[in-house]
């Protein structure tokens, strides 16, 4: 693996932008890094899943959800899509489905719990906005790390 949280947090002291959100690791790849794409969106997961079916060249997708835990944004069908398409992995402000499937799949997903049930497909939603969860400024195009000690942005890779 290139890069712990842990020794990021050595390197950059007190000031390290270490995310204070509890996430779950919910994917098969519990560490993964890349540089930093957002969405933001409430309980509707057409522009994640659009953002998704794009080549992903190692990149991260932050989901900023609103913190909801009504409503899963990704499943099984919608993770294969970013793995296939070469992201890292999500870091997800919300719920996912079919986590006994994402555990065993070669992709990041950290999100805050489950829900069965369906998310709308209405395609609301921001892409590449800068998102604030636990003290952290997501900007797209910076860097981020994620393990099992937490999440990390850096400027630089
Ligand atoms: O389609 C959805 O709403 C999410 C889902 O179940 C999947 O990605 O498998």
């Amino acid at each position: 693996m290139a890069q712990a949280t842990a020794d990021l947090a050595d390197r950059e002291g007190p000031e390290v932008r270490s995310c204070d959100v509890q996430f779950r690791n919910l994917g098969g790849r519990e560490a993964f890094e890349g540089r930093i794409r957002t969405v933001t969106c409430f309980q509707d997961n057409a522009l994640l899943k659009k953002v998704l079916s794009e080549p992903g060249d190692g990149q991260v997708l932050v989901i900023d959800g609103r913190g909801s835990l009504h409503t899963a944004l990704i499943g099984d069908l919608i993770a294969e899509i970013g793995r296939s398409n070469g992201w890292s992995g999500v870091i997800i402000n919300g719920a996912v489905r079919d986590s006994a499937v994402l555990a065993g799949m070669d992709f990041g997903v950290k999100a805050l719990g489950t829900n069965p049930r369906k998310s709308t497909k209405t395609g609301e939603g921001t892409v590449d906005e800068v998102v604030e969860l636990g003290g952290v400024r997501f900007v797209p195009g910076e860097h981020v790390v994620s393990d099992q000690d937490g999440v990390v942005v850096v400027t630089e890779p």
